[in-house]
């Protein structure tokens, strides 16, 4: 590839600060999940698929010791499936077995997670749970990494029912805490959906990044500019070029000011301003580079760039 050269061989996050993305109400959450850890059978993980190492709530991880543990690594549908081999590897390192990755948009795979959690439950110790005919599973996960969905999608499979639980394309749908909802009549299983909750100690900018290419953190308190910028830098890096053909370009784009340029004025986006000149005021038309990184966002989100993984 021609411009290939001159593309970024590392990204700078300036003196970019975490630690105001996690919202102070996902405390609250993680106390209430942990309250109710005692009365669950085994605990279902959904993370994201494109980000399956990076961005966990560490609570989730100390829960592995306590009850049985489910990792379902969704929206596979959107992730390199490639590396399926590689992340198995560093996930069993980090004390996790059971993956099961799931697409909700196709209901892919979902039919292997009700008997696995059977297998799971049935192989454990239920201590004084013992006598309780039923099995309760407490759904746990970062915000929009579609823990409702699959919840959907479980009781379409196995009840026949419609939606019980409300899905959405920003993070934070799930408002009511802990709700209970039966995905099986036999064995009769119920689950928990539970509000997406953040690790309160995103380790890294690069994995706030991450988290936040992924929908799992409002755009706004990341911004969407430096977003688009990382991503940009992440396609070039993983070679994954499907943007030249999308937006009609030349080759890979070393600058993002450059490509969000030629998204705008691809998709008309763009606006008229006001400029002072020797003559008087005239009206000049500029790129809406807000737009265009918006647009560039959602693009990537709906897997039209390519399936990524970000890890
Ligand atoms: N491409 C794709 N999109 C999915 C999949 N599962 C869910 N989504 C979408 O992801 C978004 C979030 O889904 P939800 O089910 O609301 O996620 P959640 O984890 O319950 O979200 P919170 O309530 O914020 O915790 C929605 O726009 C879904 O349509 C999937 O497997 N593939």
């Amino acid at each position: 590839m021609r411009l290939f050269r001159v593309l970024r061989q590392g990204f700078d996050f300036g003196a970019r600060e975490v630690a105001h993305w996690f919202p102070g109400h996902m405390a609250r959450g993680v106390k209430q999940m942990k309250a109710r850890l005692h009365n669950v059978d085994c605990i279902m993980e959904v993370h994201d698929a494109r980000i399956p190492l990076s961005g966990r709530n560490p609570f989730f991880q100390e829960s592995l010791g306590i009850k049985p543990h489910l990792l379902i690594l969704n929206k596979m549908d959107l992730a390199d499936l490639s590396q399926q081999k590689r992340i198995y590897k560093h996930l069993k390192e980090k004390g996790v077995e059971n993956i099961i990755y799931t697409d909700c948009t196709k209901d892919e795979n979902i039919r292997q997670i009700l008997p696995k959690i059977t297998e799971l439950i049935g192989s454990s110790q239920r201590f004084q749970r013992a006598e309780i005919p039923e099995c309760s599973i407490l759904v746990v996960g970062v915000p929009n990494v579609g823990k409702s969905s699959l919840i959907n999608s479980l009781r379409r499979l196995h009840l026949k029912k419609g939606k019980a639980s409300r899905v959405g394309a920003e993070p934070g749908i799930t408002r009511a805490v802990l709700s209970r909802i039966q995905v099986s009549e036999n064995p009769l299983l119920y689950l928990l959906d539970s509000p997406g909750v953040l690790s309160p100690h995103i380790e890294t900018v690069e994995t706030g990044m991450k988290l936040a290419l992924c929908g799992t953190i409002l755009d706004h308190l990341v911004g969407e500019d430096i977003m688009a910028d990382y991503l940009l830098y992440t396609l070039n890096q993983k070679e994954q070029y499907r943007y030249v053909e999308k937006y009609g370009l030349d080759g890979p784009c070393p600058d993002i000011e450059s490509l969000l340029k030629k998204i705008a004025l691809k998709l008309g986006k763009t606006q008229k301003v006001k400029a002072l000149t020797g003559v008087g005021d005239v009206n000049i038309t500029v790129p809406n580079y807000s737009a265009a990184a918006y647009d560039f966002i959602r693009t990537y989100r709906r897997g039209e760039l390519g399936q990524m993984t970000l890890d």
